[in-house]
């Protein structure tokens, strides 16, 4: 009775390491593992009952990392790759693969800043991919996530591997930041609220909808705007705040958790999951946009609409859309010429 169950499920095997429960086997690996968001994100993404094996890549230091963190009792077997000739076996029959590999911002830099080193990181990587596993559903959260996912989708599209429901900008960290400062401004338990945040991934591109907030608050308009601020300049006050040693990892690893999370409920069947992200768009008439969009067993099921806005939001996604249209051609442009 139960392996009937089992076959119907994408025809994976249930039973490891005694986990009783109809949930399907899923690989997951994280690319950039023994790094600030890397290493938290390893853990979180151990402590996930969906993940059965789980395959922790970076340059260096990632066999500490993994024997670390496998020694942790919960369902995934863990391992370790250490250098590009171990990439390849990080990455076969992967079923997702987060990748937060790249070089942080200092302070006084923008993200765009990240560009000529991180651009060539992701390259790499999103070619491995397409090589190893081009099924995967594939969780950028290298920055700047504006230019990073149209450099992959032009990698993939070279491979001739897209599948533009596979792909995915990380912009949880946004929902997360906006969901904390407006429960702390409306005084409402965090717990019950929910922001749709749209756009992109660097300062002005990250639009919060507050007037679509729940719980509805009624804020005046300058609480309004100081949260919209303060949610596009978070990852700038987190920069500052740690004067040089990097940006956002703990929020950020507890983000990347919940996007991939919600990306295996998808992949499982589960219905109605529902995240924001940077994912190909024909929302606006930018190719690349975030917003609300539904997971299924192929990844992307449905991009959803903005719904309606606010006139701040409106002058918000009108002002937006040049720099998120020039960052959004400037990986497209670097994917194809070099
Ligand atoms: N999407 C988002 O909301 C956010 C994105 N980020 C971005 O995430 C990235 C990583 O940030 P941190 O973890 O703080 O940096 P980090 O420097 O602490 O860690 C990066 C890791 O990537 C590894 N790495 C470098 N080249 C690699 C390659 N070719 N293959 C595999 N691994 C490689 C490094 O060895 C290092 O362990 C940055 O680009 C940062 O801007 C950070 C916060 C939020
Ligand atoms: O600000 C940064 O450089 C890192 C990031 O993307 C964020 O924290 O939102």
């Amino acid at each position: 009775m139960f392996r009937s169950v089992a076959r119907s499920v994408a025809g994976k095997n249930l039973l490891r390491r005694g986990y009783a429960t109809a949930v399907p086997e899923r690989k997951v690996a994280v690319l950039g593992a023994a790094g600030g968001i890397g290493q938290p994100l390893a853990l979180l993404m151990k402590l996930n009952p969906l993940v059965s094996q789980l395959a922790l890549y970076d340059i260096a230091n990632t066999p500490g990392v993994a024997a670390d963190v496998s020694h942790i009792n919960s369902r995934s077997e863990v391992a370790g790759y250490v250098g590009e000739e171990q990439l390849g076996k990080a990455l076969e029959g992967c079923d997702v693969v987060i990748i937060p590999a790249g070089v942080p911002r200092k302070p006084g830099m923008t993200r765009d800043d990240l560009f000529n080193i991180n651009a060539g990181i992701v390259k790499g990587l999103c070619s491995a991919i397409a090589k190893y596993c081009p099924n995967a559903l594939v969780n950028m959260i290298s920055n700047p996530v504006n230019s990073t996912v149209p450099i992959a989708a032009e990698v993939f599209k070279k491979a001739g591997t897209y599948d533009e429901r596979k792909l995915f900008g990380v912009t949880t960290l946004d929902v997360v930041r906006a969901k904390t400062f407006y429960a702390g401004k409306a005084k409402v338990n965090v717990a019950d609220v929910n922001v749709p945040v749209v756009g992109g991934h660097a300062g002005i591109t990250i639009l919060p909808l507050f007037s679509q907030a729940t719980p509805k608050a009624n804020l005046p308009e300058e609480d309004i705007k100081a949260l919209t601020k303060r949610t596009q300049d978070g990852g700038t006050e987190v920069v500052e705040a740690k004067a040089g040693k990097g940006s956002a990892t703990l929020s950020m690893a507890y983000a990347g958790a919940i996007f991939a999370d919600a990306c295996l409920k998808g992949l499982n069947g589960v219905p109605d999951v529902v995240e924001c992200s940077f994912v190909q768009s024909t929302v606006t008439e930018l190719p690349f946009f975030a917003s609300k969009v539904r997971l299924g067993k192929n990844g992307v099921e449905e991009v959803l609409g903005l719904g309606p806005l606010s006139e701040y939001e409106k002058e918000g996604l009108e002002s937006l859309k040049p720099e998120l249209k020039s960052s959004i051609e400037k990986g497209i442009k670097f994917a194809n010429q070099s």
